[in-house]
């Protein structure tokens, strides 16, 4: 389990991270998300005791990151920023790793494949592309084992089929009762690898939330109705708790109620419908409304589909 307590960062006069406090629980992914700039990069590191933070805490399995004795073994971790020696081969850059936490040769020749090296992993890093060298990264995280997998932006550099093997793997670690925390900008990657979310804007917790949730917070589901008696029907369906939005003159917005009840309503007063349309929020549409005040770095134009 991962907590973080009243975790804050300064740099100058800046604040980057606000008093976050969170728990990353086991046995799911859980995505860390937020815009450009929002502080995911500046909080792992923190967690990972690369930056001391300017106030707060935190603990992985029930301690700092830097007080375990053998911190690969706890915690394996992705970060953008990697150092990796370019003439040496992946093996042996896993095998330096290895014999600084006595971790045997027998597992070094294991998780190249784990990692969807088999074949590179007596190559040179600098012929690496860049989804390989993501791989060799997520390999290195992997060495140890670890009960704990903290991954900055692990979808970077790869390829579909890449964004799939990683979904994957990080769905059956979970699955074998590990804490993974995957940080990430894009929504739509994080929908569908993610059980839990904690979101982030300039620093500061917006949600720590299950994806159901945040759509149902997001404004839950509406249903589109086109009828060309829609005045009629939206007198019918008007009651408590029950907000309906007018689109053109024959198409409705309902909020508040469900496809059979209108659907029932309809028949019942012989209204004919040409369309009904469950609908929910999308989950990018749920992410920006939640994160529109914290953007950092924004295009002139509104965006639809794409996180900035
Ligand atoms: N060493 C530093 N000195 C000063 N400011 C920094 C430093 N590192 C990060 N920042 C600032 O802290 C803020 C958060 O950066 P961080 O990299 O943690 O964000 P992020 O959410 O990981 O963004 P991205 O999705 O773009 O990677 C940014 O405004 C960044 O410019």
């Amino acid at each position: 389990m991962i907590r973080a307590y009243e975790l804050t960062k300064r740099y100058g006069d800046t604040t980057v991270v606000h008093g976050l406090d969170f728990t990353v629980r086991p046995g799911t992914v859980t995505g860390f998300l937020g815009p450009n700039g929002a502080g995911k990069s500046t909080t792992m590191r923190m967690l990972l005791g690369l930056d001391a933070p300017t106030r707060g805490r935190s603990t992985i399995g029930g301690r700092a990151y830097t007080t375990h004795p053998a911190p690969l073994t706890e915690v394996g971790a992705l970060l953008e920023a990697r150092s990796v020696h370019p003439g040496r081969t992946a093996f042996n850059h896993l095998m330096a790793l290895a014999h600084t936490h006595g971790i045997p040769r027998s597992r070094v020749e294991h998780v190249p494949d784990l990692a969807g090296l088999t074949g590179a992993a007596h190559k040179r890093i600098k012929g690496f592309s860049l989804g390989m060298g993501q791989r060799l990264g997520i390999a290195a995280a992997l060495l140890g084992d670890p009960a704990t997998l903290i991954l900055d932006e692990p979808v970077n550099g790869l390829d579909p089929e890449g964004v799939l093997w990683i979904r994957n793997l990080l769905t059956s670690l979970a699955a074998e009762g590990r804490t993974v925390l995957v940080s990430s900008h894009l929504m739509s990657e994080m929908a569908l690898t993610a059980d839990h979310l904690v979101v982030i804007g300039r620093g500061r917790l917006l949600a720590d939330t299950t994806v159901g949730d945040l759509i149902r917070t997001a404004g839950g589901a509406s249903v589109r109705v086109v009828t060309p008696q829609a005045d009629a029907l939206r007198t019918l369906l008007a009651g408590p708790g029950v907000r309906i939005t007018t689109g053109t003159a024959d198409e409705l917005t309902v909020h508040g109620t469900d496809s059979v009840h209108i659907g029932r309503t309809a028949a019942a007063h012989a209204i004919p419908l040409h369309e009904l349309t469950p609908q929910t929020v999308s989950l990018e549409q749920a992410f920006m409304d939640l994160t529109q005040e914290s953007v950092e770095y924004r295009t002139a134009a509104p965006l639809t589909g794409a996180l900035v």
